[in-house]
């Protein structure tokens, strides 16, 4: 089977200070490769400052690549940095995503403005299709006149699905998206997300230090180590028997 998102050889620098006059490269993604199928979890786990968040934003297209392929189905959507439209059938969703939200918009303009500047919808299409999405992620067609000071943390996480599931993504990279939850809440929008997986096919990168969440929504784990893939397997045996002394520190072995 083809899978949704293959990812081969990233690769990614940033220049940084090193002194007063002086600059340094730091590779922060050193020939990342990876495979996602349909409907399936990749959660990705590594110490601070192992590239995780950087890998995230390259995914979603909020930072570009050096060099390397990211490849959507049969789409390469990324090739040494050049992208393509399609990049927007990965979508991001991070810790603080709803800081990004504009505070004098409701969240009805907010998810309006999406499906305007990305699609050709009409405006009865639209509506329809925000009145859809609300409902796919537990909320009320009369939230769209909220404000998002008027949310609660769980709701908002709702919002944040809605941005992220009104352009029909394939694939939703969740950066430490339900950390900030209380246990309760992050329950409900795991279970959430299990189930928008299983009713339409949708693949999720996660990335986490919740090690429960982990074992319990992912089928593969990828685990980087200073922007290189140390262990990459299927969940239950990385977790049974991590191969790498990283990945047994991680998971307190
Ligand atoms: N825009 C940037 N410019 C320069 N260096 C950066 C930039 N973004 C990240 N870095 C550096 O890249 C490295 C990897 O950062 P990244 O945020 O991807 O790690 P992480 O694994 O997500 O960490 P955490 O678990 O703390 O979120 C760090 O050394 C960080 O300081």
């Amino acid at each position: 089977m083809q899978p949704v998102l293959k990812v081969q050889a990233l690769n990614k620098t940033f220049r940084i200070r090193a002194g007063i006059f002086q600059r340094r490269h730091l590779r922060v993604l050193n020939d990342i490769s990876f495979c996602l199928a349909e409907g399936e979890t990749l959660a990705i786990i590594g110490e601070t400052g192992s590239g995780k968040s950087t890998l995230a934003k390259v995914l979603a297209g909020a930072e570009n690549s050096d060099s390397g392929q990211i490849l959507l189905g049969s789409e390469t959507i990324e090739d040494d940095g050049m992208r393509t439209p399609e990049c927007r059938y990965i979508r991001l969703i991070f810790q603080d995503s709803n800081r990004s939200l504009n505070p004098g918009l409701t969240i009805g303009d907010v998810l309006d403005d999406c499906l305007r500047f990305n699609t050709q919808l009409t405006e009865n299409q639209r509506q329809l299709k925000i009145k859809e999405t609300l409902s796919k992620v537990g909320l009320l067609n009369e939230h769209q006149e909220y404000y998002p000071h008027m949310f609660s943390g769980g709701q908002l996480q709702r919002v944040a699905l809605a941005r992220a599931l009104i352009l029909d993504p394939k694939v939703l990279v969740l950066d430490e998206a339900l950390s900030s939850l209380d246990p309760s809440v992050r329950f409900q929008i795991v279970n959430l997300l299990l189930k928008l997986q299983k009713e339409t096919g949708l693949s999720f990168v996660l990335i986490t230090h919740h090690l429960s969440t982990v074992r319990h929504m992912s089928d593969q784990v990828l685990v980087m180590h200073r922007g290189k893939v140390v262990e990459y397997g299927e969940t239950e045996l990385v977790f049974a028997a991590p191969k790498s002394y990283i990945t047994q520190r991680l998971l307190n072995f």
